[in-house]
């Protein structure tokens, strides 16, 4: 079986969230069970590239409405991921540093989606699935079945996942001259909200969607940035499959980022080691609990909450404990984050992307708050529970499907349910409380670093998923 995946993001050639750590770690569960899984990506001008070999396999040409342009498919040769990857490399497209933001990126992921079909269709490559992840390849399923150009390919699988409903990728209609010619009749099939909308495209015209945590299906019918009517109304073509955790990347006893590596029965005293160090790097003191937040600094994960909650916290627990941040978004968060080290001596921040801080603050922090409106499943709890760190959570989306509060049977984290500033003030408490009672802590890293969350399970519901739409193609 081989199932082409399609993204903006693969891990380690470029991340910059949880897209990227699912479609660098799902092929290569996948080819365990014998799935030829291979992902194809656009080109960024990076390290992974440069520091890796990569041989064209197919030289082709284009068009976006009146603009001719070349492509160049570039497989990476030495298997260095377990799975294929092709990058797709277009001058003065897609040929630059970053992976989002720029003012043509319609243009850029519009051409990114017309050459890797022009490729598969002059190479006859064989592709029993194509695997699309978010909006940026939203229009392959459309594509496919409705352009006469695509034609050989009508009749193939394609699995939508929705990774975040959030972004949609919306495109006037002065922009359908980029597509190549349509079947008129199914026009509609690209639109919702008097606009191209390549995510609701992709919904009404793949096989089966599939969002990333069985609670968030459930979600999107009531909360999706407009899309809830579709969402009912395609439902039954929905499944959720909860993300797993790639546990050869994020394994500490192995991991080459952190300074002390440890398993369930060295941790006590190795995850002190690296928070001695982190503390030392912040200015913060390792005999308190360290509670951590990493992520996007955006309304969706509710990080314009924490300046208000940590000045709130502070003022009720003063030096009970630390606050360690590591994130980059919305300029307001920031400087809001920036600012708060001016005046708080058990709080600091780091404002920017880094993935060795990154693994380093979750072997060291002894709890991690994800206080997020939307979470469509979250890995950052999963890493945490790997690394023995406590996650904190609002009880929604994936953050509900895995983490269960310590008070229950068989429980290891704190949950709460709304976004009011003391229900979160409680929850830290809570925390704060609770790392006193060190002998309930010992059990607790016990129990979550015995945790599977591994790609095993869920790869295999993708593998069933896959195997069960080829019988009825
Ligand atoms: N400043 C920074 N420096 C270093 N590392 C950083 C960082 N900011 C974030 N990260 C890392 O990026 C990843 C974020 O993963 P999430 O699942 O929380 O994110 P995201 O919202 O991007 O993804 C969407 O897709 C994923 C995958 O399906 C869903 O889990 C999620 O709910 C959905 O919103 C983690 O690996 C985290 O450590």
């Amino acid at each position: 079986m081989n199932v082409l995946n399609l993204s903006a993001e693969c891990y380690p050639v470029a991340k910059a969230g949880g897209l990227g750590d699912v479609v660098g770690a799902l092929p290569k569960y996948l080819k365990g069970l014998g799935v030829n899984a291979m992902v194809v990506m656009p080109y960024y001008e990076r390290k992974f590239v440069s520091e890796n070999k990569f041989k064209s396999v197919y030289k082709g040409s284009s068009k976006l409405g009146y603009r001719t342009f070349d492509f160049n498919i570039l497989k990476e040769t030495n298997n260095v991921l377990g799975f294929e990857l092709y990058l797709v490399k277009i001058p003065d497209l897609l040929d630059r540093p970053d992976i989002y933001s720029y003012p043509d990126e319609s243009e850029q992921f519009i051409a990114f989606q017309l050459a890797v079909l022009e490729w598969v269709v002059a190479t006859n490559k064989p592709v029993d699935v194509f695997h699309c992840h978010d909006h940026h390849t939203g229009l392959v399923p459309f594509l496919i079945k409705y352009s006469a150009k695509f034609n050989s390919l009508a009749n193939k699988v394609s699995v939508f996942t929705i990774h975040n409903a959030q972004y949609q990728g919306w495109l006037g209609w002065e922009k359908l001259y980029y597509l190549p010619e349509i079947d008129g009749a199914k026009g509609g099939m690209l639109e919702w909200g008097d606009c191209i909308n390549p995510l609701a495209s992709a919904i009404k015209c793949c096989w089966a969607y599939t969002t990333v945590s069985p609670s968030y299906l459930e979600e999107l019918k009531h909360h999706s940035n407009r899309l809830e009517f579709l969402f009912e109304l395609e439902q039954q073509k929905g499944i959720g499959i909860l993300n797993g955790i790639d546990i050869e990347v994020w394994d500490p006893s192995k991991d080459p980022m952190l300074s002390f590596n440890y398993s369930k029965t060295t941790i006590k005293a190795n995850k002190q080691k690296n928070k001695i160090e982190l503390c030392e790097k912040f200015g913060l003191n390792p005999e308190k609990p360290l509670i951590t937040f990493i992520g996007r600094l955006v309304a969706e994960k509710g990080a314009d909450k924490l300046m208000e909650l940590i000045r709130e916290i502070s003022l009720r627990n003063l030096d009970e404990f630390c606050f360690l941040i590591l994130g980059s978004g919305e300029k307001e968060i920031e400087n809001d984050l920036k600012e708060l080290q001016t005046y708080l001596k058990n709080y600091n921040c780091y404002i920017g992307y880094d993935e060795e801080l990154s693994h380093k603050i979750y072997a060291s922090a002894d709890f991690i708050l994800m206080p997020s409106r939307v979470e469509p499943c979250g890995l950052n709890q999963l890493y945490a529970l790997r690394y023995g760190t406590i996650p904190i959570v609002r009880s929604t989306g994936g953050l509900k499907d895995s983490v269960i509060d310590f008070e229950n049977q068989g429980g290891y984290g704190i949950r709460f349910d709304n976004l009011e500033l003391m229900e979160m003030v409680l929850a830290l408490q809570r925390a704060i409380k609770l790392y006193q009672d060190q002998k309930k802590i010992d059990q607790l890293h016990k129990l979550m670093m015995g945790l599977d969350f591994s790609w095993n399970k869920s790869a295999n519901e993708y593998h069933q998923l896959y195997k069960r739409l080829i019988k009825i193609s």
